[in-house]
């Protein structure tokens, strides 16, 4: 039995449906994806802090390239592509680090997320990447729920203000600031505590017919 992929992207509304992708995807059982890529992001941190001898790693890229093998024949275009548009935190996509959403409405939403082994930069603090990837996440949902066009991000500011560290659970507040036209002005922080580590400011532009 196959269940339809559903159009919100985390187990708490996100206060609408960007239809970012097209609607209709099936997966065979959501739990079962859904397992499939909490193992990957442990498998991603254990390789990510691992240093093991030799024979060990032998075994281990068998291991990987049988895992690889086995999806192979199982590649689908992005139309039918499961991950990303998975009803769970983190949608299902492995490269940022998952989202819990704890208050949402259609101009602000609140929620955690930790970064695990896999996004450390160096000195125990989280890559400055990562850090752009969940503001970019987040902002893109806000800007795009309620029913809005989808836009998409035309910059993203970020002050790195304290290092952020890895495996602590951290909160993240963002919210619709203005809209100008096309043109939606949206902002973020990311604290520990009443610490703020990181701030954003994005503008995100609503997508002209057809404009991929
Ligand atoms: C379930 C799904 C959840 C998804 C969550 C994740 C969401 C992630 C969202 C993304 O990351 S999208 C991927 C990253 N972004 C891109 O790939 C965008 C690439 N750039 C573009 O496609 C275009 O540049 C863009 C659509 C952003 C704007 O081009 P347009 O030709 O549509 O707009 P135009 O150049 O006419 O500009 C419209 C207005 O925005 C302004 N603008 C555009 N880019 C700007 C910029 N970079 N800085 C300042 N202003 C900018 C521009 O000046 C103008 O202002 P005015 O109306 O006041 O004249």
């Amino acid at each position: 039995m196959t269940s339809a992929v559903s159009g919100n992207s985390d187990s708490v509304p996100f206060a609408g449906d960007s239809r970012w992708w097209a609607a209709g995807a099936q997966v065979a059982s959501v739990a079962r994806f859904e397992q499939v890529i909490d193992a990957l992001r442990i498998v991603q941190d254990r390789v990510a802090g691992a240093n093991p001898p030799e024979s060990e790693l032998v075994e281990v890229a068998e291991k990987l390239d049988e895992v690889s093998r086995a999806l192979a024949v199982f590649q689908v275009p992005e139309t039918k592509q499961v991950v990303g548009h998975l009803d769970v935190p983190g949608r299902g996509q492995s490269l940022v680090p998952a989202f819990h959403v704890d208050r949402a409405d259609g101009n602000s939403v609140r929620g955690r997320v930790s970064f695990s082994r896999f996004y450390l930069g160096g000195g125990g603090a989280a890559h400055g990447g990562a850090i752009p990837l969940v503001f970019d996440e987040v902002l893109g949902r806000l800007a795009n729920v309620g029913g809005r066009i989808r836009s998409r991000t035309a910059y993203l500011h970020v002050n790195y203000r304290a290092i952020t560290p890895l495996d602590e659970e951290l909160t993240l507040e963002a919210r619709f600031d203005s809209e100008e036209g096309r043109k939606r002005f949206l902002s973020a922080e990311l604290r520990k505590g009443d610490v703020v580590l990181a701030d954003a400011e994005g503008l995100f532009v609503a997508l002209r017919e057809g404009q991929p």
